[in-house]
């Protein structure tokens, strides 16, 4: 981590973190100040965006419904595989709760962010105690791409939108209807996983633990 001063924050970001054993220790050891900002998608799509990037990158790849399930006919899912695992959110927290407490850990809904990426920004400064420097000015929409591109100097000099990669927002391969039902599953081990399939209301997650 860079030196920073007293009136600054520093801020990284290893998405990994957050589904890797020994690393809430790791940085206990290190600062126990640190807050958590964890965004977070329904464990479904997240687990077909996975699959649609693995795809991508290789054409050996098995169909997503040999990958999810153990067994198709009886829906049970493989929480083994990484698509899977990565979106039960309750398991992975659990660790992190060991060491810090969930006032520190703030979650985003990666929903929000797309439709309505001011208001989740707002509350991602509130919980940093910084003031609301990043408003609806720093946001155009892309009706091309589907999602929100950020302007890092409203209204100032010509500056074209800085949006995300092509790689980002790719279309998803179309798996049966009745797999996603049977794949929400794999969030009900929990109140938090409950509450994050269903309706998807983040913020009284609080309130469940
Ligand atoms: N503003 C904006 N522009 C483009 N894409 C956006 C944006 N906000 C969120 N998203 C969603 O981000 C998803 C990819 O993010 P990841 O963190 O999974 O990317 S990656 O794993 O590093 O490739 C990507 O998921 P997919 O749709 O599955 O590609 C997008 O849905």
């Amino acid at each position: 981590m860079p030196p920073t001063y007293d009136s600054q924050l520093t801020m990284e970001k290893t998405p990994s973190y957050f589904v890797t054993k020994g690393v809430p220790s790791r940085i206990f050891n290190m600062s126990k100040e640190t807050k958590f900002i964890v965004v977070v998608r329904d464990p479904v799509t997240r687990a077909v965006s996975d699959y649609t990037q693995a795809l991508a990158k290789r054409n050996d790849v098995d169909s997503f419904e040999a990958m999810a399930f153990e067994d198709n006919s009886t829906g049970l899912v493989d929480t083994s595989w990484g698509a899977i695992r990565i979106g039960v959110y309750a398991k992975h927290l659990e660790r992190w709760l060991q060491y810090f407490p969930l006032s520190q850990v703030h979650f985003v809904s990666g929903e929000r962010l797309i439709t309505d990426p001011a208001g989740e920004m707002h509350k991602v400064q509130d919980f940093l105690g910084i003031s609301r420097s990043i408003t609806e000015k720093n946001f155009v929409f892309n009706s091309t791409k589907g999602f929100p591109c950020l302007l890092r100097t409203p209204g100032g000099s010509a500056r074209r939108p800085h949006c995300l990669g092509k790689t980002k927002g790719r279309e998803h391969p179309k798996i049966d209807p009745k797999h996603p039902h049977l794949l929400r599953n794999i969030g009900n081990s929990s109140p938090v996983d409950r509450h994050v399939t269903s309706g998807y209301n983040l913020d009284s997650v609080t309130s469940l633990l």
